[in-house]
């Protein structure tokens, strides 16, 4: 394939579109033309241009008209218009129409070149400035990470989005299933329709009854009004269920009939009424076993499980450590008015080797801690709790909170912290890292995917 940039000439005066290709064609760009607006449309819509020089008076769909096209079709061509001697104000309409820029007719060479190189800078500094953005917060909406492992799941996850399908999160507690969660609605065609969260395992199950399928006057003691539940509230939208698992069996059952029938009926009343709501659930504990032991029912379980998103907890991707401390030194900061906030390197170092049974929620609390203790713009390891400081040390190196006397174990967290020292050490240079490990290259590298270390 070619990698000559594409140019559409459009006009309805032949000399001048064989003359432009010439012209075009030896400044190294790959020429079509098209003689009116709608043939142009056509083929913009098949072929995709890097830029596109247009007449503005032409028969069958003038300039306007195409430029008109190519917002309704969604197409983001740089267009550039061609304008008659001293039809500067319709050039100027059109650019109010979304056409980037224009040139007077007649034109020289140089003059088109220098049209098309501003047209092709403005391009390159789009997409640095695309770049910069993924790179200042790589991600998934507001889920920061740099791990393979999340990252796959946000190719996976962002694939999703725009489908009914119901999803089932599961990770430990604290390692951000609501934020997928969140993500799948904000991303998708829902999502200006609610997004409504609910912990089942925080409503006692009467009240949750009522909470997600509402109730009518008179249903029980205090049912002084008819009420819609979070399903109807959620209409259009996404409902988020959390801890999924604590669900009791006799909800299970209604659940998975709204389930399949898309179709709810409130509390003490008769009539159903039609729902259409994406259901995300989400839990920390083993279904499958949930469901062997007879807690959990099958066929709900199977509905829920359409499509299994599994997030690995912190301690299986301590590279996404540094970035989330800077991701919390800011967000937090900017809360609490500390801004600048910077980890000492032996703080960070300890950061890095904690285990955090409670995942980024645990990271999260450590670092709004922190913010409140440092002094001088420092994180230091003052600044951070006990458990977190313990791991500088060499024993202490050991996982943390493992009583396990397994020399394996023991040695693996050993070399994950000799290895992340020697990376940091090196600026991530792994010759040089493995060089002061003492180890080949190739047995660093080995390690490096085993321990999942970036
Ligand atoms: N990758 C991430 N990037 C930024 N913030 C995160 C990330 N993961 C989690 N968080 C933050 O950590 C906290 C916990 O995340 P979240 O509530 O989504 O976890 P959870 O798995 O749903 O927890 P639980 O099971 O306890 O409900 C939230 O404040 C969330 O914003």
């Amino acid at each position: 394939m070619s990698d000559k940039k594409k140019i559409l000439v459009v006009d309805d005066e032949e000399n001048l579109r064989h003359m432009l290709q010439a012209m075009l064609k030896k400044q190294g760009y790959q020429v079509d033309t098209a003689a009116d607006g709608a043939q142009a449309l056509e083929m913009a819509t098949r072929g995709s241009y890097a830029f596109i020089l247009c007449d503005i008076k032409m028969p069958v769909l003038d300039g306007r008209g195409f430029l008109r096209g190519c917002t309704e079709a969604g197409l983001a061509e740089t267009v550039i218009m061609m304008s008659a001697y001293g039809s500067v104000d319709d050039a100027i309409d059109c650019m109010k129409l979304g056409a980037y820029d224009y040139i007077s007719k007649p034109f020289n060479a140089d003059e088109i070149s220098l049209v098309l190189k501003k047209a092709e800078e403005r391009e390159r500094l789009k997409a640095e400035n695309r770049l910069l953005r993924e790179q200042a917060a790589p991600g998934f909406g507001e889920i920061v990470s740099r791990s393979h492992k999340m990252n796959e799941i946000f190719r996976q996850t962002r694939k999703l989005a725009d489908y009914k399908t119901t999803v089932l999160i599961h990770g430990e507690s604290g390692t951000g299933k609501e934020l997928i969660a969140r993500a799948l609605h904000y991303h998708g065609a829902r999502k200006d329709a609610p997004f409504i969260a609910v912990n089942c395992g925080a409503i006692p199950e009467p009240l949750l009854e009522s909470e997600l399928f509402g109730h009518v006057k008179g249903a029980f003691t205090d049912a002084s009004s008819d009420k819609a539940g979070l399903f109807e509230t959620a209409n259009g939208g996404t409902l988020f269920l959390d801890e999924i698992g604590e669900l009791p069996l006799p909800l299970q059952v209604k659940l998975l009939r709204v389930l399949e029938d898309e179709e709810i009926r409130r509390v003490g009343g008769g009539s159903s009424r039609r729902v259409d709501v994406r259901v995300i659930s989400a839990t920390s504990r083993d279904l499958t076993a949930e469901v062997a032991a007879g807690r959990f029912r099958e066929e709900l379980f199977f509905r829920l499980n359409v499509f299994t998103v599994t997030l690995p907890p912190l301690r299986e991707r301590l590279e996404d450590v540094p970035l989330l401390v800077d991701h919390f030194l800011e967000s937090e900061g900017k809360k609490m008015g500390i801004n600048g906030v910077r980890p000492s390197p032996e703080a960070l170092r300890a950061m890095v080797h904690y285990r955090w049974p409670g995942n980024v929620r645990e990271l999260k609390n450590c670092i709004e801690r922190g913010l409140v203790l440092c002094e001088e713009h420092v994180l230091t390891l003052a600044c951070l709790p006990e458990v977190v400081r313990r791991t500088v040390g060499m024993e202490r190196r050991l996982p943390a909170g493992d009583d396990s006397l397994s020399i394996k174990t023991g040695s693996e967290a050993l070399e994950r912290t000799l290895i992340t020292r020697a990376l940091e050490k090196t600026g991530g240079n792994r010759t040089k890292a493995a060089r002061l490990l003492e180890i080949s290259h190739r047995a660093l590298l080995y390690k490096l995917k085993a321990y999942g270390i970036e």
